[in-house]
């Protein structure tokens, strides 16, 4: 049920016996690692030639400065703004399952993608894709391209060494694929640039008035005037990919999973529609007030997350000896934090740990007390900046879908594979059928 990589530890596969390194999964210890140790592991070095050193890879202090535009861009007043986008988003969404309705087990994967790359990219890039199916295909592909050709070089140790990769086939597959990512994210950055040195120069009031601001504008207005910028046009174009790359593939299997687990328990998804139902009534829309009205839905999504993280193992390096409660680390190690286990701890979450219980993030008794015991996001500092913003976006659809149809699946038939993501294999296909009104 659990992952399918080769190797002694099931999800850790190769990469685990590369490196003598240290595997964390108590959230004590988990709390120290990812607040004292704010270096990467080594193999975030394969995401550069996409990423650059600007933020997921960054080294420490680029990545201190850079973290507190990228910071003042997930504000929750900027944030509700999204919100009216995401209700849109996912009643196209919703609209695109018609023809899936009553026609058995469907896959919906690709449509889950389409959805969220388009509302990535509005957010991100302030650009529309509607109509722009060809793009967002190829944009698409590009992007697959490279995430399964970085995380190739951790599962194949051979190709962790630059000369063999480089000569490898896979470097040119990858380079005809940043190709493609490159010139929309460079493309697009010179233009907003360009609009708001123009904004600048009229001296046009920056205020914002209606609608949402996209994060290459936030960043643009408060690291760039006339005369100075903070940062130069690659590290801008950088910054703007790692944020498509940290949403894309996880938002996508994050809203999967959720799927997947509500389809799984009948009681479960009419008690959300119930809830939805007293909250918001037949067809009133999503609103940010509303969030926090929605109780169990939010705690069946951070119970499917829980069980499911779609980033199931993240890598820390000590640079100074830490000490953890039973053991200290020695300086210039690799240290794994162990997501999966983390979230599955029985130590924690109690011996019904491997189940799906919404019930248990409704009374404090059945929580943990730890805050790192729920580590999907990442905990600490260093720990997803779209967290407040993929939860929005999963609820705004649930509420969209669950309105419209019934879904049936079965989260213990699943299969996953782990390759740096958590990907279901098999057994992860969805019944959808129309509700009567
Ligand atoms: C449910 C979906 C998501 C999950 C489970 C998730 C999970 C994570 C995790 C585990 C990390 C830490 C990675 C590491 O240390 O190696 C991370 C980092 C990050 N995430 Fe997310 N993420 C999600 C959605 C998003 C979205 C929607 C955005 C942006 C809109 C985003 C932006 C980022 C960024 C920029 C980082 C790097 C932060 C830094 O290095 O300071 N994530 N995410």
């Amino acid at each position: 049920q659990v992952a399918t990589c080769p190797g002694k530890w099931p999800l850790i596969g190769h990469a685990h016996k590369l490196v003598n390194k240290e595997v964390v999964t108590e959230p004590e210890d988990v709390s120290t690692i990812v607040n004292k140790c704010l270096d990467k592991m080594f193999v975030y070095k394969f995401v550069e030639p996409m990423l650059g050193k600007t933020l997921i890879a960054a080294e420490v202090p680029t990545w201190k400065r850079n973290r507190k535009f990228v910071d003042l861009c997930f504000k929750q007043q900027l944030l509700d703004d999204y919100l009216q986008l995401f209700n849109e988003r996912a009643e196209r969404f919703v609209e695109t399952l018609a023809e899936d309705a009553g026609q058995g087990d469907v896959d919906l994967k690709k449509k889950i993608t389409r959805s969220i790359l388009e509302t990535s990219v509005m957010t991100t890039f302030g650009i529309n894709l509607d109509g722009k199916n060809e793009m967002n295909d190829n944009y698409v592909k590009a992007l697959n391209d490279c995430l399964s050709i970085i995380s190739d070089r951790i599962y194949k140790p051979w190709l962790i060494i630059d000369t063999i990769f480089n000569l490898s086939s896979d470097r040119k597959k990858l380079e005809k694929a940043l190709e493609t990512v490159f010139q929309f994210s460079k493309e697009t950055v010179l233009l907003r640039k360009t609009e708001h040195l123009q904004r600048l120069q009229k001296k046009e009031d920056l205020n914002h008035k209606g609608g949402f601001q996209s994060v290459l504008d936030v960043i643009l207005e408060n690291s760039m005037t006339e005369t100075e910028s903070v940062f130069n046009d690659v590290e801008l174009r950088n910054t703007m990919d790692n944020m498509i790359i940290a949403a894309f593939d996880t938002t996508i299997y994050q809203m999967l999973y959720v799927l997947i687990c509500i389809g799984s328990s009948p009681e479960v998804q009419d008690k959300i529609l119930e809830e939805i139902n007293s909250v918001l009534g037949k067809d009133k829309q999503l609103k940010s007030n509303n969030l926090s009205q929605l109780v169990y839905l939010d705690a069946v999504v951070k119970e499917a997350i829980r069980l499911y993280p779609v980033g199931p193992l993240i890598g820390r390096h000590t640079t100074v000896h830490t000490k953890l409660r039973n053991v200290t680390i020695p300086a210039e190690s690799p240290v794994i934090v162990h997501i999966w286990a983390i979230n599955r701890s029985k130590r924690y979450w109690g011996s019904d740990a491997e189940e799906f219980k919404p019930e248990r993030w409704l009374d404090s008794k059945t929580m943990p007390k730890h805050q790192a015991a729920f580590a999907t996001f990442g905990p600490g500092r260093r720990g997803c900046v779209g967290k407040t913003y993929a939860l929005m976006y999963i609820k705004a659809t649930v509420v969209s879908l669950l309105r419209k149809y019934k879904i049936t699946a079965d989260h213990k038939k699943m299969k996953l594979e782990c390759k740096v993501m958590l990907k279901p294999l098999s057994g992860h296909l969805i019944k959808i059928e129309k509700r009567d009104k």
